[in-house]
């Protein structure tokens, strides 16, 4: 009845088994159990599907989501098995966003309102494998977006500093300039700015797409990218002492804190359509060198050490902005970012240090 297939990829970009099943009167989307506890849906609130919800953004998304809108309101999907805590928290159903049919299936039975979609290969993994970067990143968008036309949802794309490239001013980058990244994962998320923006203006979808910095996070871990060195030194502060940075140690990139990500996610994805004057908005909060995190880093922990082995990634950041100019953002629809670099690095070494057994001296 079942048997095992290769599908997508993990997080670390490695092919993973899944099972199927052939028997006809199993429904993946209908399972009675599965069904009854999604349908109840709460009150008149949007029903949200998250797509690439285990990534390092998706879980403290659809958090914050459920707080708002409800709990059975809020569907993470993903292709990866998810863990027990991940299923007690909420609705969580398989969801390939290769398959259109079984997304348009999914949208349909749970009255779908508004999606997030995720689901992506970033920056690294995507040039390691890019006719799968190109699949998932390209291919899988085009079914979101038009199933977003189709069935009048608002949908959410983030886009990143990635979807710039050396020709762009890179201190600071503008929300409207020249776009020619050198990544396959640059070039798709151009790609789907621009369809979205065309999608908008030819049959009226609501696309909201903001331009991420690197994302710090101490709870999920980052996905494959060019920044994730930016989490990893406190990880290595609190265990090794020693950090092997693979960017030099003068490469500025923009920066955020989780918590300000999911807020601005959240608050696009509230504000009246008509303040909009893009679809598409850069938001930054900081940004900073490997030097200078390091020293930051060091103030708390001063026995930590670095040490500086530029790979293929150093490649991708010197092509990216340094500094994002989000004055659109500000202006249009108040973004405001909270967290910077001296608050970030307290709140990475407090989360982070009870996992690893550390007391830190504040
Ligand atoms: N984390 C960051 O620093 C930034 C993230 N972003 C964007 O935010 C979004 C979320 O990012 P993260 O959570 O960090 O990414 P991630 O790499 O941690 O997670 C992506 C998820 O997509 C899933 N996925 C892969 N193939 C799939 C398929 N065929 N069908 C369904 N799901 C599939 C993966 O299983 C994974 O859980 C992405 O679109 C990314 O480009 C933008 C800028 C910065
Ligand atoms: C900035 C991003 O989009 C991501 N973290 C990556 O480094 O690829």
């Amino acid at each position: 009845m079942y048997q095992v297939i290769q599908t997508g990829v993990s997080r670390c970009g490695v092919s993973r088994p899944r099972l199927t099943c052939n028997d006809s009167t199993f429904h993946p989307v209908l399972n009675l159990a599965e069904h009854l506890k999604i349908s109840q849906h709460d009150d008149n609130n949007p029903r949200i599907l998250i797509t690439g919800g285990l990534g390092q953004l998706g879980l403290g998304l659809a958090s914050e989501l459920r707080q708002k809108y409800g709990k059975n309101n809020v569907i993470l999907s993903d292709i990866i098995k998810p863990n027990k805590e991940i299923v007690d928290n909420g609705p969580y159903i398989y969801a390939d966003i290769l398959d259109f049919k079984n997304l348009q299936e999914l949208i349909v039975n749970h009255r779908i309102d508004w999606m997030i979609h995720f689901s992506a290969l970033l920056s690294a993994i995507g040039e390691s494998n890019v006719p799968l970067a190109m699949r998932v990143n390209i291919e899988g968008m085009h079914n979101v977006m038009e199933l977003a036309k189709q069935y009048k949802l608002k949908l959410f794309v983030p886009s990143t500093i990635g979807a710039f490239g050396p020709t762009s001013p890179r201190n600071p980058t503008p929300d409207l300039t020249i776009q020619r990244p050198q990544t396959i994962y640059g070039v798709s998320k151009v790609h789907a700015e621009l369809m979205g923006e065309y999608y908008h203006h030819r049959f009226g979808l609501d696309f909201r797409c903001l331009r991420f910095p690197g994302i710090i996070s101490a709870g999920t871990e980052p996905g494959g990218g060019t920044t994730d060195y930016a989490c990893q030194i406190f990880h290595d502060a609190l265990t090794t002492g020693h950090h092997v940075c693979f960017l030099r140690e003068d490469s500025r990139l923009p920066m955020m804190y989780i918590d300000d990500c999911l807020r601005s996610v959240m608050e696009i994805l509230e504000v009246p359509a008509e303040k909009l004057k893009l679809r598409t908005y850069n938001i930054h909060a900081m940004s900073f060198t490997p030097a200078e995190i390091y020293a930051a880093v060091k103030k708390v922990i001063p026995s930590l050490t670095i040490e500086y082995k530029p790979d293929s990634r150093q490649g991708i950041a010197d092509t990216w902005p340094m500094v994002f100019d989000d004055s659109g953002a500000r202006k249009d629809w108040g973004w405001n970012h909270e967290i910077d670099i001296d608050e970030l690095v307290k709140i990475m070494l407090t989360y982070l240090a009870p996992k690893y057994g550390k007391t830190l001296p504040f």
